[in-house]
């Protein structure tokens, strides 16, 4: 059986090398850092198969030079670095995945919530330290019980999030691109963003990067949040415009910020999103587990199979040119 010509910019995991290999002639860029462009569209030039890491813009020019291509797969649920118009005008279906990083994702966003309101960090930092003695300095936080939790983009994460603060005993708002038909079944309460801005005790941000909602949050809406608010992002960072985030965050406009993401990622040493006291930042690891990192990486090479032999990729962003060869 002929062998498939694949382009893979990130390191593979162990549970997709052979199955990968075992059809495609692979070339794997397995550094940590990223791939250099000018080697990636060298690559690209006989390739029909790319699987592409986030730091990849997959735009015009790169398609241009990748004529024998005929899927694009991300192991992930966002694909911002991804021109879809452009992959469409070309017939490539792109691969994503969906679903599978509902609840790992879901876990490390109420995580990082219960870290800042319980303020586990901090108390880590003085066990440490050896400051365990001095009981009556530990830092106190605040309830979730009877608190207000915000959730701006309820979708499939956004609702797992919605259970968890639920069972803690948080009262759930919601903003969404558009009202949901399940409200009483997610139980929480549909409101303009203004208002879940200034009702809410914590804000969770969970929507894609799209052009409505790159800088989404900026100083105006830093404002109308109460100033004993905590803002979680696990969303992408270009979400929010971090220069008004860090003022936000010095000036006691809010109390707290939790962020899996942030803009630039990673931060350089010096970024003063590091230097402040009421921040707490993870790098990127929504859906580190193993269990999901499998499953996410497994799905993306059942889409590039997929795409690779003429069939219809499993979750594909791009619907409308998503048909197979045999039976469409
Ligand atoms: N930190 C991490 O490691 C991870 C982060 N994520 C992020 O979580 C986000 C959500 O993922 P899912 O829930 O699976 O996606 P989803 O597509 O199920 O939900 C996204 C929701 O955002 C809403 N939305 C879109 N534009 C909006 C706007 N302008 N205002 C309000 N709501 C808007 C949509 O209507 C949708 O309900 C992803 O975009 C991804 O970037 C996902 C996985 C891991
Ligand atoms: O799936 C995504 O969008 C991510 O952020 C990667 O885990």
């Amino acid at each position: 059986m002929r062998k498939f010509s694949v382009v893979v910019t990130e390191k593979m995991l162990p549970s997709i090398s052979d199955k990968l290999q075992e059809r495609c002639h692979v070339r794997e860029w397995d550094r940590t850092d990223p791939i250099p462009r000018e080697l990636l569209l060298k690559w690209l030039a006989d390739a029909e198969g790319l699987f592409c890491s986030g730091d990849v813009q997959v735009d015009d020019e790169l398609l241009s030079c990748a004529p024998k291509l005929r899927v694009i797969v991300k192991s992930a649920v966002g694909y911002d670095n991804i021109d879809i118009e452009a992959c469409t005008r070309r017939g490539i279906p792109v691969g994503y995945t969906p679903g599978v990083l509902v609840e790992a994702t879901a876990d490390l966003t109420f995580g990082l919530l219960l870290t800042v309101a319980r303020r586990l960090h901090e108390g880590w930092d003085r066990v440490r330290a050896g400051k365990w003695e001095n009981n009556t300095e530990i830092p106190f936080g605040i309830d979730l019980y009877g608190k207000k939790l915000g959730i701006v983009g309820m979708g499939q994460i956004g609702a797992a999030v919605a259970k968890r603060a639920q069972a803690s005993g948080m009262i759930v708002l919601y903003t969404n691109r558009r009202r949901r038909r399940d409200e009483e079944k997610i139980q929480a309460t549909y409101v303009k963003l203004d208002k879940l801005l200034e009702e809410s005790d914590f804000v969770v941000v969970l929507t894609p990067l799209t052009k409505e909602t790159r800088g989404m949050f900026g100083a105006e809406q830093f404002s109308k949040m109460k100033r004993t608010a905590y803002f979680i992002n696990a969303a992408p960072g270009a979400i929010v415009d971090t220069d008004s985030l860090v003022q936000a965050l010095k000036d006691g406009q809010i109390a707290y910020a939790a962020l899996d993401v942030t803009d630039p990622e990673p931060l350089p040493p010096d970024h003063p999103l590091l230097t402040l006291p009421n921040v707490f930042i993870t790098p990127h690891m929504g859906s580190a587990t193993i269990e999901t990192r499998n499953r996410m990486a497994l799905l993306a090479v059942d889409n590039l199979l997929a795409g690779l032999e003429g069939k219809r990729l499993p979750t594909c962003v791009n619907e409308s040119v998503n048909y197979s060869s045999e039976t469409d």
